[in-house]
């Protein structure tokens, strides 16, 4: 197989990577199941990057119910070091507006239920989240956007929500006033797992409404999200193709999430089962084979 240093997840509205060539498609398969779809593998400003949309072509899957094991360890399989991932997000704040793109930095997680690790069944490992977004590709993500001309915002914290539903009124005013900026479905747990599997992981997240808190503006809906999302398309797909030029013209620039299990691993190597330490050997064999 190929190896691809570049990864694209896309979210709600961008579903294929315009302007890719020599494309080449991957069906994978992995310990923990299948992704999302086909990875698409195609040149872009001379470098290969392999592209999935998030919720399968034609949008099939719940945020509740993505493969994002399967997603991040397909990833991990075909030698990816850096994640973009693209989010449709509402907004907390009013600065923040519709058609504008936020970096986050900041993660807060109110999902319930995701499969949120690798680790179990005989091993155990805690990575530090502290700092939930590789801050090296985000600064990469925020020039990239700058580049596009459109109004980019860096940092913020970022609520990941349950759903399907949107948030009640309640719940946004709550959110607002706990200090959360900006509000979506996805990011956990791609960003632990992206950080489990030692890849660097950044969010590009296009501010599609303003939820449900504000006076003035309508609540939140999907036509509301699509109609902003078409907007800003051609946006998004540039924002990819400088991040990819950006993140190739610099091949020294490297990331603290590639490392990130060195300090985790709990368990001693002979007493992680056999069928354990197979579905984790792409992870664990660079500490295990030293
Ligand atoms: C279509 S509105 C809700 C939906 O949009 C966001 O998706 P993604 O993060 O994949 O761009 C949000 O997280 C929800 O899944
Ligand atoms: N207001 C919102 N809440 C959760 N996810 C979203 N994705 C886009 N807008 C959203």
């Amino acid at each position: 197989m190929e190896e691809v240093t570049i990864g694209v997840i896309g979210g709600s509205g961008l579903y294929q990577m315009e302007g890719l060539t020599d494309i080449v498609e991957v069906d994978l398969d992995t310990p923990f199941g299948k992704p999302s779809d086909s990875i698409v593998i195609g040149t872009l400003e001379g470098q290969r990057v392999a592209f999935l949309p998030r919720h399968g072509r034609g949008h099939r899957i719940l945020p509740g119910e993505l493969p994002t094991r399967a997603n991040i360890y397909a990833m991990k399989m075909l030698g990816v070091k850096w994640l973009i991932a693209v989010s449709a997000c509402g907004s907390l704040r009013a600065d923040y507006a519709p058609g504008h793109i936020v970096i986050p930095d900041g993660l807060f997680d109110r999902t319930r239920g995701r499969p949120l690790t690798f680790f179990g069944d005989g091993i155990v490992a805690h990575i530090s989240m502290a700092d939930p977004f590789c801050p090296v590709l985000s600064d990469v993500l925020y020039k990239a956007v700058k580049e596009t001309g459109a109004t980019v915002h860096k940092g913020g914290n970022f609520i990941v929500i349950e759903g399907p539903r949107f948030s009640t009124r309640t719940e946004s005013h709550v959110f607002r006033a706990w200090g959360m900026d900006i509000i979506g479905m996805t990011a956990v747990p791609e960003a632990q797992l992206a950080r489990e599997a030692e890849i660097a992981y950044a969010v590009m997240a296009h501010v599609t409404d303003y939820d449900v808190w504000h006076e003035s503006e309508e609540p939140v809906t999907v036509e509301m999200v699509i109609r902003t999302l078409k907007q800003n398309v051609k946006h998004a797909q540039e924002a990819v193709r400088n991040a990819v030029r950006l993140l190739s013209s610099q091949p020294d620039l490297t990331s603290p999430a590639w490392d990130a299990l060195r300090d985790a691993l709990m368990t001693a190597p002979e007493m992680v089962p056999i069928e354990t330490r197979r579905r984790l050997s792409l992870l664990l064999d660079k500490y295990w084979k030293q």
